[in-house]
């Protein structure tokens, strides 16, 4: 008997923005269904699929794109466009494996929320797919061997970044602080942060400024990111007693927050630019456009902080708005778009010299 279950479970509309993340989808009853009249063989294959998803499903795979990405531009910042194919690819590798043993202790310790909630009790640990000694003994595995991989290919700094990045996930968001603080992702959002710093330890051996730069815009970028989510899923929080933003301020002062954290977001990205001189002008131009929309669309929900399409739209932007600007610093930073800058200035200066003279003429 599964201690987690419960008689009602359901889906909900309230799923709309990871279906990848539900198991009980109708292919997924379609193959239970004929598990039980298929051949051993097929049914074995079939139990080990069912089995293999459900220790995919987890890791909250959607969410770990974006942090690689974060830890790829960080690398090729670092490493001013030559780097090192194999540096990158065991980078990324141990980044996704110690981001998914995160994600698996949140799902063991969450499990009693994440059953009560509509939105999460699909999860295999909440609908009984996985027992938590597995999930213990999968987790364990995931962050030892990502450990190992990026200490032996890159270094211990990118190695122990990485750690750190699990033990703020767990130890300070979600069993300190998600429960009982409104600041709960303001200050354990820090660990999605760490991701910029794993790549440039992993590239240099060191922290720079502009790995603390990059550490900084994805931490104030986290609470417009979530809060905006947040206003959609609130009833869900608010049901299981976790203290989200607009669950006990309600509506409008998270919007003000949200326009806050946006106001102070954008210069922080061009700080890049002026006065590291990190990235250059392609890497600009991206981050004033980027962070206009940005603006634009938190100024709208401060307006109308109860529209759910504003705070929809918000929260799917933020994502497209990490990733734009994350290849932005990744373009930037690539050889040829220095020869094409450099080559187009002197061009513009050439330009420059000339028009005095064709006046005069
Ligand atoms: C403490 C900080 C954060 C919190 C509380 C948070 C929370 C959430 C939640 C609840 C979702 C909905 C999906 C789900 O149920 O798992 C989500 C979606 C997402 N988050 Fe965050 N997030 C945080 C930080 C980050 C960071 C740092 C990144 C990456 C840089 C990120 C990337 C994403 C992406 C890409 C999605 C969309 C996944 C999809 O396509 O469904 N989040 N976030
Ligand atoms: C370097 C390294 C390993 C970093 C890992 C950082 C990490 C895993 C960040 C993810 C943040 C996130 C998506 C939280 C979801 O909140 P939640 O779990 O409270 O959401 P829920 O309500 O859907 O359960």
């Amino acid at each position: 008997m599964n201690p987690y279950r419960h008689p009602s479970a359901n889906r909900s509309d309230a799923n709309w923005y990871h279906p990848d993340l539900l198991l009980t989808s109708t292919e997924d009853i379609l193959t239970m269904s004929q598990s039980s009249t298929l051949n051993p063989v097929n049914r074995h294959h079939s139990n080990l699929r069912q089995v293999l998803r459900s220790y995919w499903q987890l890791t909250k795979p959607r969410i770990i794109p974006l942090l690689l990405i974060e830890t790829a531009a960080s690398m090729w910042v670092a490493a001013e466009g030559h780097l090192d194919p194999l540096l990158l690819v065991i980078t990324l590798l141990s980044g996704a494996l110690a981001a998914a043993s995160a994600q698996t202790v949140n799902c063991i310790y969450d499990r009693d929320i994440d059953f009560a909630m509509e939105r999460t009790r699909h999860r295999p640990i909440p609908s009984g797919r996985v027992q938590l000694r597995d999930a213990l003994l999968f987790a364990g595995t995931l962050a030892l061997i990502a450990f190992g991989l990026q200490a032996w290919v890159a270094n211990l700094l990118s190695a122990c970044l990485a750690m750190a990045g699990i033990g703020v996930y767990v130890g300070v968001y979600t069993y300190w602080l998600k429960r009982s603080s409104t600041q709960n992702i303001v200050i354990g959002g820090a660990a999605g942060a760490i991701p910029p710093l794993v790549g440039w330890a992993a590239v240099t051996g060191e922290l720079g400024w502009t790995a603390w730069l990059f550490f900084l815009i994805v931490f104030v970028w986290t609470p417009p990111h979530f809060w905006g989510l947040a206003l959609l899923i609130q009833d869900d929080y608010a049901k299981v007693g976790v203290p989200m933003l607009p669950v006990v301020v309600g509506d409008q002062v998270t919007a003000r927050q949200i326009w806050y954290y946006t106001l102070v977001l954008v210069p922080l990205t061009l700080l890049m630019v002026y006065p590291l001189a990190a990235t250059g002008v392609v890497y600009g131009i991206l981050a004033v456009g980027l962070g206009w929309i940005f603006l634009r669309k938190a100024w709208s929900l401060l307006k109308m902080p109860s529209d759910r399409d504003l705070a929809r739209n918000l929260f799917k932007y933020s994502i497209a708005y990490m990733m734009l600007l994350s290849l932005g610093m990744v373009i930037d930073s690539l050889p040829v778009t220095h020869h094409l800058v450099t080559t187009l200035g002197t061009h513009l200066n050439l330009l420059a010299a000339a028009i005095p003279a064709l006046a005069a003429s």
